[in-house]
């Protein structure tokens, strides 16, 4: 039997609940053996970002070469890569390995505002990395960033999927978190030639802090696995779903999912 491997390249949250932490309990959960390549180690809580430490290129590098070489993941997540130099290696090692399952989660900024990815660094995301994704998943503010363009309406956001894919990532899903508010959140599936949407209901609360990477980590799992993308989002969703639902409440801010969940409902 094939065990399904995934690597997450991404910053580590001393709080747990996003960035590397968040990817390998998803990728535990959904049964997927999880490698890492950190970028950078950031000290957060539930309150925000007390402080953000790069690593060196250098340092990024080796982490994926000893991967590479030796473990050949299936599917490759990117979160939080900090500067130009970063996204332009991983772009680089991306080709060297021939890596086809690459899920782009555009990471920008933290729940409670503060920057993830220098400002410069976001022509090099479109121009050397998009190109390479199989999957991007960025929230409306992240599309809105990428592309020019103010999303709203349904519309809006189609027309935002449809130029991040002639930009050259393969699918696009537009998440819904940051939507006007409504009972509902729906996330936007775009493959080229049709959309899809996933919807579920939306659960009043603060405690959202890693929402994006746990449901590109579960995304990046189910694709590990040989799955379709749609069948990957639609696990993610409920996976998701599962994670916001039940809440562990702790923090002061805004708390972290529940990685559990998805499982504990199931069986
Ligand atoms: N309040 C909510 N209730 C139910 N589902 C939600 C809620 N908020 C976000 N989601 C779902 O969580 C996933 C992540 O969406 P979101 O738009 O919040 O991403 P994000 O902004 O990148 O996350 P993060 O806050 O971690 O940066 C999507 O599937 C979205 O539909
Ligand atoms: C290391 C790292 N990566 C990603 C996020 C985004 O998650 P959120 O927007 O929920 O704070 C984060 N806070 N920290």
């Amino acid at each position: 039997m094939t065990v399904p491997r995934a690597l997450t390249i991404a910053g580590s949250d001393s709080g747990g609940g996003a960035g590397i932490q968040a990817d390998l309990k998803t990728f535990q959960e959904l049964g997927v053996f999880g490698m890492t390549a950190i970028t950078a180690v950031t000290a957060q809580n539930t309150l925000g970002v007390q402080g953000v430490y790069p690593l060196s290129v250098e340092a990024l590098k080796t982490q994926i070469q000893s991967i590479a070489t030796d473990l050949n993941p299936h599917a490759i997540k990117t979160g939080m890569l900090f500067n130009a130099e970063m996204i332009q290696l991983v772009s680089e090692q991306v080709r060297e390995y021939n890596w086809e399952n690459l899920i782009v989660d555009p990471v920008m900024v933290a729940k409670g505002g503060q920057s993830l990815l220098l400002e410069e660094a976001v022509e090099a995301l479109i121009t050397s990395l998009l190109p390479l994704a199989k999957v991007i998943t960025p929230n409306i503010p992240e599309a809105e960033v990428l592309t020019g363009m103010k999303i709203v309406t349904l519309d809006h956001k189609k027309a935002a999927a449809k130029k991040l894919h002639q930009l050259g990532a393969q699918h696009v899903i537009i998440k819904g978190g940051h939507d006007i508010l409504g009972d509902t959140v729906s996330d936007l599936l775009y493959d080229g030639q049709y959309f899809e949407e996933f919807t579920g209901p939306r659960k009043e609360t603060k405690h959202t802090h890693g929402t994006g990477c746990t449901y590109a980590a579960a995304i990046t799992a189910e694709i590990s696995k040989g799955r379709s993308v749609s069948e990957a989002v639609t696990t993610a969703k409920s996976f998701i779903q599962a994670a916001i639902e039940e809440e562990l409440g702790f923090g002061s801010g805004h708390g972290p999912t529940n990685h559990w969940a998805f499982n504990k409902t199931r069986f």
